[in-house]
């Protein structure tokens, strides 16, 4: 089964333009002050708007409030509300009550005692992403471009459908589709060349190297 790849943090139209040529079935933009790749709502709707329908526009936020997802939801017009920090079970019913929008909850791991939050949203979020723990001194919450053991994940309950993040790049995507079993795959800083600065090359490559594991482009 094809992957769902995602690539997240998009700034650029090019960056737009080369993610949907090479296949990507999500683009990530990032409401997030303190990261390089903020957007604002605005700017993140001017990007999309072009590719809307052949790719899922997924709206990546932290902690954020009703007024915050009022103005991204009603001007982003997103696809999924990927979320991002330490938000619960009932803020995720409530969100997904009132915008009627899929949830992606995200988790951050280090070790296998990571995973144990997972079965309260069971039912809950739409879909559940895996990220490395943010490193010490860092001020995001995902972006860091680390890795964790994916051999955590097989502790994994079969019934939770996933995506696994975290220090993907070209060199180790195809192992990480190889050695779980995630439905999905995002990436951001493994295809730029500055925090923040998205490398139409190193998104060539990442594709490349998903193909050459055998999991052909969606
Ligand atoms: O990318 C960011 O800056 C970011 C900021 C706040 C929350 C999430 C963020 N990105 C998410 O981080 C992972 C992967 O990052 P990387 O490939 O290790 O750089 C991914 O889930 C992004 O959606």
């Amino acid at each position: 089964m094809k992957p769902d790849i995602k690539i997240c943090g998009l700034k650029t139209p090019e960056a737009v333009e080369r993610a949907v040529a090479q296949g990507a079935t999500h683009l990530g933009f990032i409401f997030f002050p303190k990261s390089p790749r903020n957007v604002a709502p605005e700017v993140a709707a001017e990007l999309a708007d072009p590719v809307r329908g052949k790719a899922k526009i997924v709206a990546v936020t932290v902690d954020a409030d009703d007024d915050e997802l009022d103005d991204i939801v009603h001007l982003l017009k997103p696809d999924v509300l990927q979320m991002h920090g330490h938000e619960t079970p009932e803020r995720i019913l409530h969100v997904r009550a009132l915008y009627g929008l899929p949830v992606m909850k995200a988790f951050s791991v280090r070790e296998a005692s990571d995973l144990d939050r997972v079965d309260a949203f069971i039912g809950v979020a739409d879909r559940f992403l895996f990220d490395a723990k943010a490193p010490a001194g860092s001020e995001l919450p995902g972006g860091n471009g680390v890795s964790f053991d994916w051999e955590i994940m097989a502790s994994l309950d079969d019934s939770v459908d996933y995506m696994l993040s975290g220090g993907l790049n070209k060199d180790n995507v195809g192992l990480a589709l190889a050695s779980t079993r995630a439905s999905g795959i995002d990436v951001s800083s493994g295809v730029e060349s500055a925090p923040g600065v998205k490398d139409l090359h190193m998104i060539d490559a990442f594709f490349d190297a998903i193909a050459d594991a055998g999991s052909p482009r969606a």
